[in-house]
């Protein structure tokens, strides 16, 4: 079948709106009719050429949601109809990661999600005859695209799709690094580097979680106001210091934050977020994700004293079991999702979507198929 879609030719260059083929679901795949989907910073971090799993041409995009049109052999979790939000981390329920209950992670599809194909080695996707890889195992910047069943949840079908394709990455990320990976505790002093939709997100899972202090930081000083609305409490600009931003952080806090959460991806910052943490006990965790190449350090005499280095992939949530909660959590206004969609648009604009991210103008554009 023919679908629109915008389509990753080249690192480096705005995606080509074009009409792909797209072809059926095959054994354990489902095709989703996308209703919306956003840009996050990992598609902008992609199409840069910097992600060493990068690769072209491709269909990027993974905050979506759609609706299941057909299901191939042997799906029997799905039906045409259900509404469905894409997961670049699946869940088999069956794999020795999701067996452990340490991890979300899932290693059923992630091998060949990695090299851009479906798991049986090929792709769904070709334009002009020639193949396309998918990305992440989700591709929602096409209309018509095919998932793994293990990669899609089922949710609600009375929750808004151009809202609650947030829940496909950033808010859920946000929150569950705030709620799964730190366990931040009541009274606990937070602070957050970036103040984009995963910032954000950390600072309302921050909130829920009962936190006393929550410290926002980013070098553009336009992001405090919705930091602020969601419930942040300090705000701090690095460029407005000639100390380190590790040792203002200390010096606000008595010594340092309980947990710290780098939600840019920029290995320097990761440094100074595990070092404005307090010693003997606190926990730093990276979101951000960085280029190829790129490497975090510190003195080990900083974990030797207490501080711990973490990270978190889609915020240690488990798509499949427990997103569809997340949707019924936004449906009854324990989540807020509204306030991070800055900008809605047709997806033909998706080239502007991406230019507002990179302006910091954005938080989220949702795209409307
Ligand atoms: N681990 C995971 O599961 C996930 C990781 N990510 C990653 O999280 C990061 C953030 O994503 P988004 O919120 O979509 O990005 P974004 O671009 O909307 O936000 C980044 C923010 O960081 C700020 N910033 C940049 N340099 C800074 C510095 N030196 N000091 C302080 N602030 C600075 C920017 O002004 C901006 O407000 C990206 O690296 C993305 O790839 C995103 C989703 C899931
Ligand atoms: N391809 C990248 C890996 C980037 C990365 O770490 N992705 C995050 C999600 S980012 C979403 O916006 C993640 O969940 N990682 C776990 C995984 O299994 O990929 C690279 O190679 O650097
Ligand atoms: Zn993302
Ligand atoms: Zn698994």
């Amino acid at each position: 079948m023919k679908s629109r879609a915008a389509v990753a030719l080249e690192a480096g260059k705005p995606l080509e709106l074009v009409e792909i083929d797209v072809e059926g679901p095959k054994a354990g795949e489902v095709l989703v009719r996308m209703a919306a989907t956003s840009v996050c910073h990992t598609d902008a971090y992609t199409l840069s050429g910097t992600d060493p799993e990068g690769l072209f041409p491709s269909v990027l995009g993974h905050e979506g949601a759609g609706v299941v049109q057909e299901v191939g052999e042997g799906v029997t979790s799905l039906k045409p109809g259900d509404h469905v939000i894409p997961l670049y981390t699946a869940e088999c329920g069956k794999c020795k990661f999701c067996l452990s209950g340490k991890t979300n992670l899932c290693g059923s599809v992630r091998a060949t999600q990695g090299k851009g194909v479906m798991p049986d080695g090929t792709s769904r996707f070709s334009l002009d005859g020639k193949m396309l890889h998918h990305y992440m195992g989700t591709s929602t910047f096409s209309e018509y695209t095919v998932v793994p069943e293990v990669s899609l949840a089922v949710v609600s079908k009375e929750a808004p799709m151009d809202k609650i394709c947030l829940l496909g990455c950033g808010v859920t990320t946000g929150i569950g690094a705030v709620l799964n990976t730190a366990k931040v505790e009541p009274g606990s002093t937070v602070a957050v580097f970036g103040l984009g939709a995963i910032g954000l997100a950390v600072i309302q899972g921050a909130v829920m979680a009962k936190a006393a202090r929550i410290i926002a930081i980013d070098v553009n000083a336009d992001k405090f106001e919705l930091a602020k609305q969601f419930g942040a409490t300090d705000f701090v600009n690095p460029k407005e210091y000639s100390d380190p931003i590790q040792q203002v952080i200390v010096d606000l806090t008595d010594g340092g934050v309980d947990y710290s959460f780098e939600c840019i991806g920029n290995v320097n910052v990761m440094r100074s977020a595990l070092e404005c943490c307090h010693k003997g006990w606190g926990e730093s965790i990276v979101i951000g994700v960085a280029g190829a190449g790129e490497e975090i350090s510190t003195r080990p005499f900083q974990l030797v004293t207490g501080r711990v280095w973490k990270g978190s992939a889609f915020g240690g949530v488990k798509g499949r079991s427990e997103l569809p909660g997340y949707v019924e959590r936004y449906m009854n206004g324990e989540i807020n999702i509204d306030d991070f969609i800055t900008h809605d648009m047709p997806f033909e604009k998706i080239n502007e979507a991406f230019e507002l991210l990179h302006a910091g103008k954005s938080i989220r554009t949702v795209l409307h198929y």
